[in-house]
């Protein structure tokens, strides 16, 4: 089941560097929102606060509250790791595990779950195969290494690998980003086709990819550097392309800035 996301007033630091200042925004499910800004204005930073992995990075922590269908992802007492289960994600270069085969790049993750059964493992791997238009392309070849497919290839692997799990969130950073054209038109067919299921956030630094794939785009960007990125807009993506409010908008989109 796909979910609604909330950012309430979110701040967000790397030790005593304020990276993101004040962020809200509402995320529906099954949609697609584009984060897109500047380099360095947070969009990344933004997207690891939806599923806790900013806090990773040591010193790192956020303030505010993000909630998934009303529950609070940094409320007292929830699992950080029960939360990326839930708020899968995909990473700008594909990264299948190496010693891996592509079997088990896809049942990894449901293996760590405690499913044992082979019927059960090969069904989901199917089923996460297809689901990642890749099932075709490797169906014969299931117990080669992850690593010896194509970079558009490994990269429907590692979304096979997120949707495995069957999380309700898709959180992808610059998923195409060291793709080919065609690869990229493949992850962004997937990525429309992925919407019907899961609520997806891709940052991009593409305009077209975010005019293609997403129905919301959150426009962030910095007062000066060395200051917080900020929210400056966000709202369908027919609008903000098209007649957005801030004049920043305008000209980041039409290519003066950035
Ligand atoms: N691990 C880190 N430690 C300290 N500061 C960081 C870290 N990662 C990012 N930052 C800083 O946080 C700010 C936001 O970075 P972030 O990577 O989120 O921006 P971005 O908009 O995604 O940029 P890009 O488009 O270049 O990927 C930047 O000033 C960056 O230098």
């Amino acid at each position: 089941m796909a979910k609604r996301i909330d950012v309430k007033n979110v701040n967000i630091f790397y030790g005593s560097f304020h990276a993101v200042e004040d962020v809200s925004i509402t995320v529906q499910p099954r949609t697609v929102t584009a984060f897109i800004g500047p380099s360095g204005c947070g969009k990344s930073t933004v997207l690891r606060t939806l599923n806790r992995m900013h806090e990773v990075i040591p010193g790192a922590y956020v303030t505010g509250t993000v909630e998934l269908d009303g529950t609070d992802l940094y409320g007292p007492g929830v699992d950080p790791v029960a939360v990326r289960r839930v708020v899968g994600m995909v990473f700008q270069r594909p990264n299948p595990f190496p010693s891996m085969s592509i079997f088990d790049n896809v049942a990894a993750g449901l293996r760590l779950n405690g499913v044992k059964n082979k019927k059960v493992l090969a069904e989901a791997v199917e089923r996460s195969l297809i689901h990642a238009n890749l099932w075709n392309e490797v169906k014969d070849r299931l117990g080669k290494a992850g690593v010896s497919l194509s970079g558009g290839q490994q990269q429907r692997l590692c979304i096979a690998r997120a949707i495995a799990v069957q999380p309700q969130v898709l959180l992808m950073d610059e998923p195409c980003s060291a793709l080919d054209p065609i690869s990229t038109l493949a992850i962004e067919d997937l990525i429309q086709q992925l919407k019907e299921e899961y609520t997806v956030v891709i940052v991009t630094h593409n305009m077209q990819q975010a005019a293609r794939v997403s129905d919301q785009t959150a426009f962030f960007n910095l007062a000066a550097q060395g200051k917080p990125g900020r929210l400056i807009e966000m709202g369908t993506t027919e609008k903000i392309f098209s007649n957005p409010d801030e004049k920043a908008t305008e000209d980041y989109i039409t290519g003066r800035f950035g």
